[in-house]
């Protein structure tokens, strides 16, 4: 039987991903994108780019690809996050196990890689092509590109265009589309930190930094060429420091002498940088279903979510292992079953990464700069290593696994009700050390039986 070829919107980080396991699988495959070839033009030099973070779930899907060691040189690992304080002290807070990192990777030379490696392996790439409609009527798309307007059959679409997908958009005309987008309340901006003088890192590399001030933070990542991409998070409006309340040079000064004062230190370019980046905003996205006909919404278009987990591209990449082992498993020409199993497995997935997503902007600006916080951490340590398989801290569930972060999500819901137990204790923080540990994880399994 004939293959289908597949057309996927989107050259993005999922597009391009999951055009280059369907070629492995030997189909035919086409990506529009709207914007230009980023080969040829600087494409994400917008001033709006935070770096992200690879993690086990990403690299688990490159290397089934066999991408893995072709990426290795573009990441730099994080073993922990460096909380700076507001007198310019820090401390370092281990993710995981010793070894255990997540890997600083910026946007633009990774999406290149990905391009290049499907065009290499056959895929037609059509870039300045917009999808302005999907037709599901007859499963057409109407395209605006350098030829004009035209519109194209396409038997199996697949749209990963992102946060604000065309394809999603056209879903949404449709009977039973369920839709629910929502801006939070703090926005970011880009900033650098650059090399120093004689070409170092100015700060640890090996860590990501962030400097937590209750209802706002800023955040460092390192960069192969020696800086740190920082992205500064606040509130839009309404609080004592906000974007709205910093308008000019003298502003800015004062809030980051008063709050970020090592890294004002080693941000030369900072005004400059401020005024001339635009203030970009935050969307989470969820709705339901992702498929229509033969087509299927897949990574930010069906489940954008905030940046702080550090997963949407992992949780992106993960669809496309879990969309490609379905074709696997049921061929090439049972699009129906392949997308409906599809929606049905993955939806309380990502239902529960971008419920985990939103939570962990508290936990990064906020708790810890607790010193609670790092006395929880210690204990959760200590029972993972006591208990390994009964205890995992929600964070390696996340990060350093591929269970499926609904089943993270509900155990990590029940580890937090013990240790809130256990934390309750006035005297936790001299008594930590000396727990009953057996009898905390009973606690937990018998709450886990009932
Ligand atoms: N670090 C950052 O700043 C960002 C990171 N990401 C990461 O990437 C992950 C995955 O993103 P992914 O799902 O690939 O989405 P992306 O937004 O990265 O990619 C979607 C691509 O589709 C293009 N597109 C949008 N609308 C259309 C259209 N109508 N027709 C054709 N092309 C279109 C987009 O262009 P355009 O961009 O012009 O809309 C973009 O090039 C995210 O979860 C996040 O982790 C994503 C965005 C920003
Ligand atoms: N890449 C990011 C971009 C923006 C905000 C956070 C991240 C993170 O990766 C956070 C990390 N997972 C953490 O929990 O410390």
């Amino acid at each position: 039987m004939k293959k289908e070829e597949i057309t996927i919107l989107g050259a993005g980080l999922i597009g391009t991903l999951m055009s280059i396991y369907l070629r492995k699988q030997g189909l035919p495959v086409k990506i529009y994108d709207k914007r230009p070839d980023m080969r040829k033009s600087k494409r994400y030099e917008g001033g709006r780019s935070i770096n992200m973070a690879l993690s086990h779930r990403g690299w688990k899907s490159l290397e089934e690809v066999g991408l893995k060691d072709r990426v290795i040189p573009l990441a730099i690992p994080m073993y922990g996050r460096r909380i700076h304080d507001e007198h310019g002290g820090t401390s370092l807070i281990p993710y995981g196990k010793e070894g255990q990192a997540i890997y600083s990777i910026s946007r633009g030379k990774f999406n290149q890689l990905l391009v290049e490696e499907a065009e290499n392996l056959g895929v037609e790439m059509l870039f300045d092509h917009k999808c302005e409609e999907v037709d599901f009527r007859d499963q057409t798309i109407h395209f605006s590109g350098p030829e004009g307007n035209f519109k194209k059959e396409a038997p199996v679409i697949i749209g990963a265009d992102g946060a604000y997908s065309s394809l999603r958009m056209s879903m949404q005309k449709q009977i039973r589309f369920n839709y629910r987008q929502e801006y939070i309340s703090h926005g970011y901006k880009e900033l650098t930190i650059p090399a120093t003088a004689d070409g170092e890192f100015a700060m640890d590399p090996n860590a990501l930094h962030i400097w937590p001030r209750g209802k706002f933070m800023l955040i460092a990542l390192p960069n192969p060429d020696k800086s740190f991409t920082c992205t500064l998070f606040l509130p839009f409006e309404g609080t004592k420091v906000c974007f709205d309340k910093i308008n000019d040079a003298g502003d800015l000064k004062s809030v980051f002498k008063a709050f970020f004062p090592d890294a004002y230190e080693l941000m030369p370019d900072l005004t400059e940088e401020y005024f001339k980046n635009p203030t970009s905003a935050l969307i989470n996205v969820e709705c339901y279903p992702w498929v229509q006909g033969h087509s299927l919404l897949i990574g930010d278009a069906s489940h954008a979510m905030v940046p702080f987990y550090g997963q949407g591209m992992n949780c992106g990449f993960e669809d496309c292992r879990v969309l490609n082992g379905l074709i696997n498993k049921y061929g090439h020409n049972s699009w129906d079953l392949v997308f409906e199993k599809f929606q049905k497995t993955r939806k309380p997935d990502t239902d529960a990464i971008c419920q985990l997503a939103m939570e962990n902007f508290v936990e990064m600006r906020d708790t810890v700069a607790d010193p609670k916080f790092l006395i929880r951490k210690k204990i959760e340590t200590k029972l993972n290593e006591l208990y390994p398989k009964d205890w995992v801290p929600l964070y390696s569930m996340v990060t350093f696994s591929d269970m499926s972060y609904s089943e993270a999500y509900a155990q990590g819901q029940l580890q937090d009700s013990i240790m809130r137990q256990v934390m309750a204790d006035p005297l936790i923080t001299e008594n930590w050390n000396r727990l009953d540990y057996e009898e905390i994880i009973n606690k937990m399994e018998t709450a886990k039986a009932v």
